[in-house]
């Protein structure tokens, strides 16, 4: 009985010493886990917002973009959250009435005061970037084109976001900065891929932007851009093409047409039937045609369409310069263009029109490209407008030409062959945001994109906790074996000896 009453008081797992150092050591190990897991725990994610106006040629968008406030400097983490089409047109045709073209974005905006909560509304940054259609008013008429930002400015500032200017940008950044758009959208800057060209068709101007191995910048440098993104540097080629958007495009093949001032014009790019009476001095207002017109002509003319595609390509050539390059080789009007390199994506106008026409698909042969567009020019006018009652007439009536000009600018213009057609992908959104110079506009005034790569985390957070969670159970195992020579069963031997 003794022996017995010896051994319980031998017993360790019965002094207060070991119960209380046990209890300590799991609650101390709770709570490191507890504090671990806590501390890295995802908080519910709170986000940053800009906006930002594209003032183009024909009409004014508003895009809301947001992002996580943390990590500004990750690459795919902007995404548009929202996008608003201004009534109207663009602000370059409020020349004579600059108030309205403030008054015309007011709706959008209120939109955008809806969209973005409201607590960050004085740190959301807010841009207007203005395109070809202000570069020709600035041309034009550059007191009226100043009157227009001051109107605008002045309209924007009276809403609660941090308003940061409104300017034209030049063709250089807009072809730039469409290619940052595209290729931070499919994760190609920060992985260091290769890169895809950005083919940008708009209503007075349109860009071309890639980055070719046999282009350094040193041939023609005006139409290089130098970036160092995320630690790869990137040596691009771009070209803004001025009066060449598929609006002023067809001023230049109008205006090719009415050289002697006819009354009459019959004109192969426009449907069979398609008959409309236009103003000379309407077509001839605008700087890229105003030098052409005609010394005397009636005050309008008749305009009749024919329906041909080849004698339309004819028409559209007639607008292309073929004829002179100082350098070793050029696009058209002389405007020098290294070997076209790589994957392409063509966005707005490029887009809506081939969407339109049903050949978004690029592995559509080209030739069959040409013939599906014969017959379609070739339908007469009242069937397209049976066809398709919910599309706008003045969009409707310009499709034949405007496709006829998108096929020949790639590949009179831009020397795209057969084969070389099939990298371009016709695109209007990359994973939910609009391609187009926008984003990348914003990425770089809020030097969301660094020079250098980030340094990343060793661990991600799942990764660490993971790690201190098995730390702390392997210390408790360790802790219990310490124990060992003190357990019941190894104090208990003696009596089995
Ligand atoms: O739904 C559509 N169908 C056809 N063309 C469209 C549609 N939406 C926009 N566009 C055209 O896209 C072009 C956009 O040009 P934008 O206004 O951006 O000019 P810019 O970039 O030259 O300043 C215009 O020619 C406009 O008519
Ligand atoms: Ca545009």
């Amino acid at each position: 009985m003794s022996a017995q009453r010896e051994m319980k008081e031998k017993n360790p797992w019965h002094t207060p010493v070991t119960i209380i150092i046990t209890v300590i050591g799991v609650i101390a190990i709770v709570a490191l886990v507890t504090v671990a897991v806590l501390q890295n725990r995802p908080v519910p994610q709170k986000y940053k917002y800009g906006i930002v106006l594209d003032a183009g040629s024909s009409h004014t968008a508003l895009y809301i973009y947001a992002w996580p406030a943390e990590k500004d400097n990750n690459t795919g983490r902007v995404q548009q959250t929202h996008s608003c089409k201004v009534k109207g047109k663009g602000i370059s045709s409020y020349a004579s009435e600059p108030l309205k073209a403030g008054e015309s974005l007011k709706l959008c905006m209120q939109e955008a005061e809806q969209k973005v909560p409201r607590k960050r509304h004085h740190q959301t940054p807010l841009y207007l970037g203005a395109t070809a259609g202000m570069r020709l008013l600035n041309m034009e008429n550059s007191k009226a084109s100043e009157k227009v930002f001051q109107a605008v400015g002045a309209a924007l500032q009276k809403f609660p976001f941090s308003y940061q200017g409104a300017r034209i940008l030049s063709g250089q950044e807009e072809g730039a900065f469409g290619w940052v758009t595209v290729n931070y959208l499919d994760d190609r800057l920060k992985q260091g891929l290769e890169t895809i060209g950005a083919l940008d068709l708009g209503g007075a101007s349109t860009q071309i932007s890639f980055v070719s191995d046999n282009y350094d910048g040193s041939e023609s440098p005006s139409n290089s851009v130098t970036f160092r993104l995320y630690g790869n540097d990137y040596n691009l080629y771009t070209h803004s093409f001025l009066c060449y958007g598929k609006d002023q495009v067809l001023r230049l093949a109008l205006a090719h047409q009415t050289q002697s001032g006819p009354t009459t014009i019959l004109d192969p790019c426009f449907h069979p039937g398609y008959t409309e009476t236009k103003n000379y001095s309407v077509l001839y207002d605008s700087p890229c045609v105003s030098d052409r017109k005609p010394l005397e002509d009636p005050v309008t003319f008749i305009h009749n369409g024919q329906g041909n595609f080849q004698q339309c390509q004819e028409v559209v050539k007639s607008v292309f310069n073929f004829t002179t390059c100082k350098y070793s080789q050029c696009s058209f009007n002389g405007v020098f263009q290294p070997h076209l390199q790589g994957p392409f994506g063509a966005f707005s106008a490029y887009y809506f029109v081939m969407n339109f026409l049903n050949l978004t698909d690029t592995s559509i042969p080209l030739e069959t490209v040409k013939e599906k567009l014969t017959s379609y020019c070739a339908t007469p006018w009242k069937e397209i407008v049976k066809q398709h009652p919910n599309v706008k007439l003045s969009y409707l009536a310009e499709y034949c030409f405007s496709g006829t000009y998108i096929i020949t600018l790639l590949t009179e213009g831009y020397n795209f062959t057969s084969k070389s057609y099939s990298d371009i992908k016709f695109i209007k959104k990359i994973k939910g945001s609009d391609a187009g110079w926008t984003l990348g506009y914003m990425l770089n005034l809020t030097n969301m994109i660094p020079a250098e790569a980030p340094d990343t985390p060793p661990l991600p957070h799942a990764g660490y906790v993971s790690i201190v969670t098995v730390m702390a159970l392997l210390l408790f195992i360790l802790f219990i074996v310490s124990l060992r020579p003190l357990w019941p069963s190894c104090s208990k031997q003696p009596q089995i000896v």
